[in-house]
């Protein structure tokens, strides 16, 4: 089933929750609302269930207009951050709740719902604790029983507000890849909501990024990462490094540092994003950039080497943050107390004079043409 959502707006008291905006979510979607806290994303949740009431503007199921309708009668199943599991009753019974509850002409009968309830088990891998009692459960458990009692009612709509928040990053990881996988064996569609970047673009077919009661960008997660529409949703997403500098030459300098733009910039001043894949390493700097840094810290955990570096004669808001192969690990062996350089291949440039305040740059594609030129 399809949503659409149009000139929504909410205001609680003089506080505008949302501004008047417009989503469609397409049948079979997987859409995450991803945004700071306060954004919103749990307001626009609750109005699409019909938990809450927008002030204006209209919600449509499948084309047919439902913001007058009823929550009950929406056909949309929750999954919250706090599993609201009954404690006195057992995993079945919990998934079989809202079944047992539906008015005598709608209601399966009891062998029916029984059959669905151990399907639906099966579902969520659990069918050995059936019998057991939500104290009796791990978290993940628990959230994978609260959304088998969700899927019970038979949705139309799956909406999860942070459905993993509470648990730790290994099942959490676990538990939202494993969603994603029902999503597509089952074919709802599905509205959650994170603040969690990696994620909203690891499960998500599209990621609606809020700010403010508005949307910020709505894209598919590679969109997303590889062209944000604005400096916030950049900020957002995170892991990148900032140089900032004032315009000298064609070259944005701060201090002793400096990098040279592969094109000619108009800007007096800017900020140059690079995140970790678009930079690399070396012991000297290069005739396209001067960025010392030294290394305050190295982990060997995981599938790259992270450094963690510190600008040498400049500032940064933040300490950088690179990753390295362990391959290149081992030939380097870089040490905390090390100097190395800094060398951009890409980026993006936030500045006064371009246009949303961004411009993309490439240092690669100089190279790869200067590498023809002399071939
Ligand atoms: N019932 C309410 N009464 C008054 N203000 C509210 C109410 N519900 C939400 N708000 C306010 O509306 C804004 C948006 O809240 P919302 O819960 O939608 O944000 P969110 O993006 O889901 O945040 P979080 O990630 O913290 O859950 C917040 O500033 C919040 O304080």
């Amino acid at each position: 089933m399809s949503i659409q959502i149009k000139q929504v707006s909410k205001k609680f008291g003089d506080f505008q929750a949302l501004k008047p905006l417009d989503l469609t979510i397409n049948k079979g979607e997987m859409v995450g609302l991803l945004g700071p806290s306060g954004s919103g994303k749990t307001t626009l949740l609750r109005i699409i269930a019909g938990l809450e009431s927008a002030d204006q503007g209209h919600i449509l199921f499948s084309g047919k207009d439902v913001t007058n309708l009823h929550v009950r009668d929406r056909r949309v199943g929750f999954v919250f951050q706090h599993y609201a599991l009954f404690r006195h009753m057992t995993v079945a019974e919990n998934i079989a709740f809202g079944l047992d509850v539906l008015p005598k002409a709608q209601r399966p009968s009891k062998s029916q719902i029984k059959q669905q309830v151990t399907a639906l088990l099966e579902k969520v891998q659990l069918e050995h604790l059936a019998q057991r009692y939500p104290g009796q459960l791990s978290g993940g458990q628990k959230q994978r029983i609260a959304l088998a009692r969700a899927l019970a009612m038979q949705p139309r709509v799956l909406l999860l507000d942070e459905p993993f928040g509470a648990l730790d990053a290994k099942v959490r990881k676990e538990l939202r890849r494993w969603l994603r996988d029902l999503h597509d064996d089952l074919g709802f569609t599905s509205v959650f909501v994170t603040h969690d970047q990696e994620e909203a673009l690891e499960v998500s077919d599209r990621v609606v990024v809020m700010s403010q009661g508005k949307i910020e960008q709505q894209a598919t997660p590679q969109e997303l990462y590889h062209q944000p529409a604005s400096r916030f949703v950049y900020d957002f997403l995170g892991g990148v490094n900032v140089f900032e500098g004032q315009v000298h030459n064609n070259r944005l300098q701060q201090g002793q540092a400096w990098v040279a733009f592969p094109h000619a910039e108009h800007a007096e001043s800017g900020q140059l994003y690079l995140r970790s894949h678009e930079l690399s390493l070396t012991l000297q700097p290069s005739a396209d950039a001067h960025l010392p840094l030294e290394i305050k810290a190295v982990s060997l955990i995981g599938a790259e080497v992270r450094l963690e570096l510190e600008p040498i004669g400049w500032n940064s808001p933040d300490l950088w943050e690179v990753s390295i192969s362990h391959t290149q690990y081992n030939s380097w062996q870089p040490q905390r107390g090390d100097t190395c350089y800094a060398q951009p291949h890409s980026g993006q440039l936030f500045s006064s004079d371009t246009e949303n305040g961004l411009r993309a740059l490439s240092w690669s594609n100089k190279l790869v043409l200067l590498k023809k030129k002399t071939a």
